[in-house]
């Protein structure tokens, strides 16, 4: 069906891409990585400069202490007030500029943070536009969602805390040892012996924990996909009463996703716990070699007191060492996933050399088109062809799944045909542009897609600069303005998420409505299958017979009471066009088209 081809089948291949090509691309993605930043090198340089400035405080503070303590103590109490008095102020002003450029990092830094992952969002979502139909048959769209919305969140913390956190933690960690080192070597050398045995422990736990974070970000979406498909089928669900089955895969989903979690926050906490026993360690580690240097005579219990405040500073980067990867591990697998999106390539483009189909008067030709849906599927249409005259109204006919509605959906290029090819006025669809041609194509699908909104904005769909005195004329052409004014806000009537406020009939008036402003040469109207009431089949009769004036129509017709006024009736079968010609000639024939006739009783 149309609808199938419009909406997306329920036939889906595994996740894309195949791992191999992923680890080719890593050293594109870190390009691409840092090429985000580029926007913003200012606002960068001003965050890192603060976060130098952060780590300089930071180890400032012991150094001042020490000389505080080991060289004021020396002073009679007369001068060693006013010193006193001094360096307080210098210290509190270190402070001050401590906090004021935590307080730069912190809000800056992260709306800097918040703006690139607003962008990658955005080139997401643009993105999605542009991929064919082909990939949204083979993907989910609570996987796809996931990635959109779920994944990036953690990306605007990995753009922010990614290169300030490293920063502040690589200057904290240097300077404080440095500080050591000058103070007391031997302290330096029992702390730094520590040192590779933490960073041994942290990258164990880090690779545990990036694989937890890949497979939990791949089990949310498993949820979303979950809930996204129950929820959009939640008629049929409660229809059918299959609550209970729905909840049961719901839940073996959401289990899954809660073991993944889990397997998560253990190797995190496993680094938590080690990289805070590490820094209790090197605390313990100070308080002995100190008390020992000072039992030697070898340093005062100031310089004990200032290695214990440098040990702090130092061992602060270690202690949210776990925080760190897991901001990394979360932004990171996030980015990928993201990545992974933007480097599918949508199948469907305009060749280089693609101009604008112009003005057209809407001559088709369909030339020994052959096409299958994906590169194994079996053959739809084998070497069809077909010609239809400017302004003639065509309608396809024929048994169920012989590809009426493929046909129709190769015209716009929503899929790309195997061989063979289609040419309006003469002109290979393929050379040009995708936008020209598909606003020279008006859709009118079986299973109408209604956004939520008010009538007046789904209407506007057809043509956004559209007025109001447009949209009542297409409505009255369409036998849809009664209906609209008798709603109770009329054309500001909301008509809730896909219309769901309107009936069949109605729905499928709007979009003759919308087809009517969107004014095209060629028009594809997939005829609805459900049954609708006499009046409704013949206010959509009539809108269709006057959208079709002075424009070639092709109709997939279902029922055959719409094909009467055809100037050609095509019967698709599998063998192809079997039969051709008007309603009486086809009659005569006693052919395919008559024994559908009789059989839909209308003899
Ligand atoms: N997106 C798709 N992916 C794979 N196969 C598809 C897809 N859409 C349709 N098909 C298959 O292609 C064949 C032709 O389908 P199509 O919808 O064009 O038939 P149709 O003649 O319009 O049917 P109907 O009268 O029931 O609407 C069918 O076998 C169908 O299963």
């Amino acid at each position: 069906m149309f609808l199938r081809a419009l909406m997306g089948s329920r036939r889906r291949d595994a996740s894309f891409p195949a791992p191999l090509s992923s680890l080719k691309r890593q050293p594109q993605r870190w390009r691409k990585f840092i090429s985000y930043y580029r926007p913003h090198l200012r606002l960068l340089a001003a965050d890192l400069c603060c976060a130098a400035l952060v780590a300089a405080t930071a180890v400032a503070l012991p150094l001042l202490a020490n000389f505080v303590l080991a060289h004021l103590p020396t002073l009679p109490a007369s001068q060693a007030m006013p010193q006193l008095v001094g360096w307080g102020s210098i210290l509190l002003a270190v402070v001050l500029v401590q906090a004021l450029a935590t307080y730069f990092v912190d809000y800056r830094g992260h709306v800097m943070g918040a703006r690139i992952e607003a962008q990658v969002r955005r080139e997401l979502f643009e993105h999605c536009q542009k991929l064919s139909f082909a990939f949204y048959d083979r993907q989910r769209t609570g996987q796809l969602m996931s990635r959109i919305t779920t994944d990036s969140l953690w990306l605007g913390e990995l753009f922010h805390h990614g290169p300030e956190d490293a920063t502040i933690g690589l200057l904290k960690f240097v300077g404080a040892l440095a500080v050591i080192f000058a103070l007391d070597a031997p302290t330096g050398w029992a702390i730094s012996t520590m040192i590779p045995l933490a960073i041994g422990y942290a990258f164990i736990f880090n690779r545990h924990m990036k694989l937890a974070m890949r497979s939990s970000k791949e089990r949310i979406a498993a949820v979303n996909e979950r809930v996204e498909d129950t929820l959009s089928g939640i008629r049929v669900v409660q229809s059918f009463g299959t609550e209970a089955e729905e909840q049961r895969r719901f839940d073996v989903e959401n289990r899954s996703f809660l073991r993944s979690r889990s397997r998560g926050y253990r190797s995190e906490a496993m680094l938590w716990s080690g990289m805070d026993a590490f820094a209790q360690l090197v605390t313990v580690t100070v308080i002995a070699t100190g008390a020992l240097r000072v039992i030697g005579g070898e340093i005062g219990v100031a310089d004990v007191l200032t290695l214990l405040l440098a040990a702090g500073v130092l061992v602060d980067p270690l202690k949210r060492l776990d925080n760190f990867i897991r901001l990394w591990q979360e932004g990171y697998t996030g980015f990928v996933r993201a990545m992974e999106l933007l480097e599918e390539q949508p199948d469907i483009g305009d060749r280089p050399s693609a101009k604008a189909l112009g003005a057209i008067a809407g001559d088709v030709s369909f030339e020994d088109v052959s096409f299958r849906y994906g590169q194994a599927g079996p053959m739809v249409l084998g070497g069809l062809s077909l010609k239809i005259d400017a302004g003639e109204f065509i309608a396809l006919v024929g048994p169920s799944g012989v590809g009426k509605s493929t046909l129709c959906s190769l015209l716009p290029r929503f899929y790309e045909l195997s061989s063979g090819r289609i040419t309006i006025d003469g002109k290979d669809i393929r050379d040009v542009t995708l936008a020209s041609l598909r606003q020279a194509i008006g859709v009118v699908q079986q299973d109408v897609y209604l956004f939520a909104g008010s009538v007046a904005d789904n209407l506007r769909y057809g043509r956004p600069g559209a007025n109001q005195k447009d949209l009542v004329a297409a409505a009255r052409a369409a036998n849809a303005h009664d209906f609209i004014m008798s709603l109770p806000q009329g054309y500001d009537t909301e008509i809730g998420q896909r219309g769901v406020r309107l009936s069949g009939g109605q729905k499928q008036r709007l979009t003759i409505a919308r087809a009517f402003l969107k004014a095209p040469s060629i028009l594809i109207f997939d005829e609805a299958t459900s049954a609708l009431d006499n009046e409704s089949e013949r206010a959509i009769q009539q809108a269709l017979l006057t959208l079709a004036q002075g424009r070639t129509t092709i109709v997939i017709a279902h029922r055959l009471s719409t094909v009467r006024h055809a100037d050609r009736i095509l019967v698709l079968t599998e063998a192809g066009i079997v039969e051709e010609g008007p309603h009486d000639l086809l009659m005569a024939q006693e052919g395919v088209y008559a024994s559908l006739h009789r059989l839909q009783g209308r003899i």
